[in-house]
């Protein structure tokens, strides 16, 4: 029997595929046909829809994967519906950070990308929780937060917006006061690593590893406006590592306190809490994902 993939398709994600959202379904739909499958296609229509679609249709076949067609908010969304269930995730790339593809190493094109779902084969990663919300790649408070809900208001996505908005904030950002596991902490910015990076190729974590049972705790400290670019290579160049200014720590679990019910970020998507009290964990080998 034919193998059946089941592909959920954000067409407002990334910066190409609402141009072009009937072409790649039919792109998806011959490259399937050729390699002797069939495939079942939906679109999202908004936030949160790609869950619906999983959970609507993940028991209506055996499928051989689940294929998430967009960046790291659509994988996030697919994901969570896979969590401790066997089908696997599938990623084709086409969003604009693409943390968790490019952490994994999958092809960033779309024919590529196909050829891997194909070839590739199925690992079982750690997924994470922040106050229940699943997330696959990267949360945290702070600076990337407080970006992430600024570029999710931009009309443009991409590197250029995200770079673009991330130095204007840079000026006017001020460091928050938490409590880490009881210490207090001053902070540019707080990132709960499972991937290693935000997405783009921003390495937050170099050394986090998906495989581990662990997440990466980055505590950013204020550090001097100079100390900026020096940082911000060291992020787009894989070469973060303890300083001064910045530090690791391995951890199953974790809790954060706040003075106010913080801005926080999941896989880049931006959400407002309405609590103080944030705990975030390791959910260890949850998803099984073709690589
Ligand atoms: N039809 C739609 N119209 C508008 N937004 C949508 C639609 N379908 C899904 N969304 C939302 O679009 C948001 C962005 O999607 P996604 O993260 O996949 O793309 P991206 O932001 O370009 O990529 P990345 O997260 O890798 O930077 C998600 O919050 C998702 O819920």
């Amino acid at each position: 029997m034919a193998d059946s993939y089941l592909f959920i398709i954000n067409p407002s994600s990334g910066t190409s595929i609402g141009q072009h959202p009937e072409k790649i379904s039919t792109a998806i739909e011959d490259f399937v046909k050729i390699k002797g499958g069939k495939a079942q296609i939906f679109f999202t229509e908004g936030r949160g829809h790609a869950t619906t679609l999983v959970r609507e249709n993940i028991d209506k076949e055996k499928w051989k994967a689940i294929v998430a067609v967009g960046g790291d908010g659509t994988v996030n969304e697919v994901a969570k519906a896979l969590v401790n269930r066997s089908t696997p995730l599938g990623i084709l790339a086409l969003g604009s950070g693409n943390g968790l593809a490019r952490h994994l190493g999958l092809p960033l094109t779309l024919d590529a990308a196909l050829e891997r779902l194909f070839s590739g084969s199925v690992n079982t990663i750690d997924s994470a929780e922040l106050n229940g919300i699943p997330f696959f790649c990267t949360a945290g408070m702070g600076f990337d937060a407080y970006v992430g809900d600024l570029f999710s208001k931009e009309n443009s996505r991409g590197l250029a917006t995200y770079l673009s908005v991330s130095l204007k904030s840079y000026w006017n950002y001020k460091p928050q006061s938490y409590k880490l596991n009881g210490k207090k902490i001053e902070v540019f910015s707080l990132s709960f690593a499972n991937a290693g990076q935000y997405g783009n190729n921003a390495w937050v974590a170099p050394q986090a590893s998906l495989f581990d049972g662990q997440l990466d705790i980055c505590t950013i400290i204020p550090f001097p406006k100079w100390y900026g670019s020096n940082l911000t290579y060291r992020l787009f160049t894989k070469q973060l590592k303890p300083s001064k200014y910045i530090s690791y720590q391995l951890a199953q679990d974790a809790l954060v306190e706040a003075d106010e019910p913080p801005m926080i970020h999941y896989d880049g998507e931006p959400l407002q809490l309405d609590t103080t009290k944030i705990e975030v964990k390791i959910k260890p080998k949850s998803l099984r994902v073709i690589v």
